[in-house]
């Protein structure tokens, strides 16, 4: 099968990069629901929960453009190890930008976060976690990977993403779905993460990525591979992964970019 390649979606700010996003995870969750009734997606921390909350809390512009958040199953594609009411927490941060923005009624079917009594052992804390995935997705006799309908996921500045860091021991992980990381390079240290398979067997994989501040990065991504983990899921996973972003985090990359229809 010939090698594809991801799509290089860059919008000239913010409100149109919202639109565009909306309109691809709505595809992404129509696809879900009609796969299996549910639509089962990760999202990252970062600036990531703010970008998605501007996207998906916009009103509806008619019968095609429905965000139906009680089908929705959210699982977080990295957490940090504190509390879930931590300034660090990503649950807590996509509780505060979306979750207690919905009214009652579209309440997710499911928010996966992890289990805070295990956050003296991460290595239990991701065991937990994975078997919160199993329980969802499967047995892991029966499933060698979850496939995720959708990833939602950020880019750090050194290219890494969820919490798979550049060099790292994690990135060369292929049994667990899930693994735990006392060294994290961006603070806090300890975290879980999503494993690269997962990430990489996911049905699509959405990449957000704005400001000038990110264009050297994504200038090394795009334009140079260099085994960095966005690199290394741009590669695996070709035409299913999609980048949003805006014109300064891409300026100068020379990567063609293609227009969101
Ligand atoms: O919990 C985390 O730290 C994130 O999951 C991490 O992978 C994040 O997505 C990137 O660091 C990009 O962050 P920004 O979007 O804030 O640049």
């Amino acid at each position: 099968m010939p090698k594809t390649q991801p799509n290089l979606y860059a919008f000239p700010s913010g409100d149109v990069l919202a639109q565009a996003l909306r309109a691809y995870v709505i595809q992404s969750q129509n696809a879900g629901i009609e796969r299996h009734g549910v639509f089962k997606v990760a999202v990252s921390g970062g600036s990531l929960p703010k970008t998605l909350a501007a996207a998906l809390l916009a009103p509806s512009s008619g019968p095609g453009d429905v965000v139906d958040f009680s089908k929705w199953e959210i699982f977080f594609a990295d957490e940090r190890a504190v509390p879930l009411d931590h300034a660090d927490s990503n649950y807590a941060l996509v509780k505060a930008e979306l979750l207690d923005k919905l009214p009652a009624d579209q309440q997710p079917a499911a928010v996966h976060a992890i289990d805070t009594t295990h956050l003296g052992d991460i290595q239990e804390l991701a065991d937990q976690y994975e078997k919160t995935l199993v329980a969802s997705f499967a047995s892991r006799d029966s499933v060698r990977l979850p496939i995720f309908d959708l990833l939602l996921l950020g880019c750090g500045p050194d290219g890494h993403t969820c919490s798979l860091f550049p060099g790292h021991e994690l990135l060369r992980e292929v049994d667990a779905w899930v693994a735990p990381i006392e060294d994290s390079p961006k603070p806090p240290p300890k975290r879980i993460t999503l494993t690269l398979p997962v990430v990489t067997h996911a049905v699509r994989v959405a990449f957000v990525a704005t400001g000038g501040g990110k264009k050297d990065i994504m200038k090394q991504i795009f334009d140079a591979g260099a085994g960095l983990p966005c690199a290394l899921v741009n590669e695996a996973a070709g035409d299913r992964c999609s980048w949003f972003v805006d014109e300064p985090a891409v300026e100068g990359v020379t990567f063609p970019r293609r227009a969101y229809l």
